[in-house]
């Protein structure tokens, strides 16, 4: 891959490029996912009116959150990750097998400190696969004696049309927390009438949240007509802590894909 560290330090944009126009971009304020494009087609969605000044949360794409879901006495809102600028550890980088993978770091500074005055250090490893996209996370408290308790969640913005969906409905504004969910997920409906398949590890809980139309208005960096073409699917830690002793190390992930209807369905289709 052309993109080298250095070049990187200029920017705050990093872009894996698997070729077939299927690329992942991901902005340094947040680790922030910003775009997921599969054959040209974007995948995720981000607000008209999302900020990108580097001061609050980018309004889209796929936010990192941690270590506080929801409001936060200490610090802000979903709590600091999601605007802290990262490390880029690996720039992008071609495997063997045609994926692209690059490693992103965040630790503690003076800034998280000064909220939550706890070490850590957390590794995020993204490789993009050819319908895929592959999200590890690893959580280390190098601490000898304090252990810390922490929530994560990737909160995951999905670019769908205006459809209904089945078994979850999302017809009003919708903010459910769903404890000990299964590892996977499928999302019908998405991008040209898809499916997504979302495949956690060590995420329990899944979030669904749309504002809906007031919600909307209330929110300057969302525009008031965007809500029928989102829709948040957010696997993590939130409902109960993780508690890291000191020198242990949390490890979690998440696969989406996009399930192609393969030729056998086209079969019983053309069979009927
Ligand atoms: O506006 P934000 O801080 O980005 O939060 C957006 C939303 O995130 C999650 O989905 C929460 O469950 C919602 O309660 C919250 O409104």
């Amino acid at each position: 891959m052309a993109t080298t560290a250095a070049a990187v330090a200029a920017t705050s944009v990093v872009v894996l490029d698997r070729g077939n126009n299927t690329t992942c971009t991901i902005n340094l304020h947040g680790a922030t996912v910003v775009s997921w494009r599969v054959n040209n087609q974007e995948q995720l969605f981000v607000s008209k009116l999302a900020s990108f000044d580097g001061k609050k949360a980018i309004r889209g794409g796929i936010p990192f959150v941690f270590p506080q879901f929801g409001p936060w006495s200490f610090g802000p809102q979903h709590g600091f990750a999601r605007i802290t600028r990262w490390h880029l550890d690996r720039a992008p980088e071609r495997l063997h097998n045609g994926d692209v993978e690059a490693i992103f770091s965040l630790m503690d500074n003076e800034f998280t400190r000064s909220i939550w005055n706890y070490q850590f250090r957390i590794t995020y490893r993204l490789i993009l696969r050819e319908k895929e996209l592959h999200f590890h996370i690893g959580v280390y408290n190098p601490s000898k004696d304090l252990s810390f308790t922490f929530n994560m969640l990737l909160h995951t913005y999905l670019k769908v049309p205006d459809e209904g969906r089945e078994v979850v409905t999302v017809n009003e504004w919708t903010d459910r927390i769903y404890q000990h969910t299964p590892q996977e997920h499928v999302i019908t409906n998405v991008v040209s009438g898809r499916k997504m398949r979302l495949h956690k590890y060590n995420f329990p809980d899944t979030v669904i949240w749309n504002p809906w139309i007031d919600r909307s208005r209330e929110m300057s960096d969302f525009g008031d007509d965007e809500f029928p073409n989102m829709l948040c699917v957010e696997a993590g830690n939130v409902s109960a802590p993780v508690i890291l002793l000191p020198g242990t190390c949390f490890e979690a992930s998440q696969i989406l894909q996009i399930i192609i209807e393969g030729n056998v369905s086209r079969k019983t289709k053309r069979n009927r």
